[in-house]
């Protein structure tokens, strides 16, 4: 491993890894066609739909990551931040409604596609006690990461977001949950740091999980399966 990576952080060590992963994720073609104003709205409106189902099933996760901050976390404000995340997602959930509503997207009627039912189900199986904290907060940073990057993007110099889905970009791609995310990753990287082998080859594989579930996530936006 060349010096640098020595002192190199872990996260950022493995983002230099798994770059060709985390930039499928994190640059999408759906999200590049959101950026670039040449998004097919029904593919818009079938994330909308799959993406409800999974906020739904990321709240017990990140209940299930407040337990596990408050057993074994050496810092307590962890617990402050994962807090904020959970309070963050009660709005969230009714920005949904609404934006639902503005689409004509039936939320109740959507059924849930086979990537997100497998995504809904690796999270669930994250929330289970023999899964350390440290890998579940890795986890829970890499899930806010993508859609930090992947929307942010889309509101950048020389976008083209069409003004209708600004506001779901903005969501996601703000500043102040760009800060939320640096948080997160602050805390990932302190708990890696002193975790032995085990436990950090397990929070990289993962990462790598969480990135590929993203890739298919965005994927079902085209509605193939
Ligand atoms: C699939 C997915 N991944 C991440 C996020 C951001 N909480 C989301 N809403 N949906």
């Amino acid at each position: 491993m060349e010096e640098s990576n020595k002192e190199m952080l872990m996260i950022q060590k493995w983002l230099n890894q798994h770059n060709e992963l985390y930039t499928s994720a994190t640059r999408h073609p759906f999200t590049l066609s959101i950026r670039d104003g040449s998004v097919d709205l029904s593919a818009f409106k079938r994330w909308l739909g799959q993406d409800y189902i999974f906020v739904r099933a990321f709240v017990p996760f990140i209940a299930s990551l407040l337990l596990k901050a408050w057993k074994e976390s050496d810092d307590d404000s962890d617990i402050e931040v994962i807090l904020g995340g959970i309070a963050a997602l009660n709005d969230e959930v009714s920005w949904f409604k609404r934006e639902a509503s503005k689409w004509s997207v039936s939320l109740s009627s959507t059924v849930p596609q086979k990537a997100n039912l497998e995504y809904c189900r690796f999270l669930e199986s994250l929330m289970s006690p023999e899964v350390d904290y440290t890998v579940a907060v890795t986890a829970f940073w890499a899930i806010e990461a993508v859609y930090q990057e992947s929307y942010a993007h889309c509101l950048s110099d020389g976008s083209k977001t069409p003004e209708e889905l600004k506001e779901t970009c903005q969501r996601w791609g703000n500043d102040g949950f760009g800060q939320y995310c640096h948080t997160l990753q602050n805390i990932a990287n302190r708990r890696l740091e002193k975790s032995p082998e085990d436990i950090i080859s397990k929070a990289e594989a993962t990462l790598m999980r969480v990135l590929e579930y993203e890739v298919e996530f965005w994927n079902m936006s085209r509605g193939e399966t």
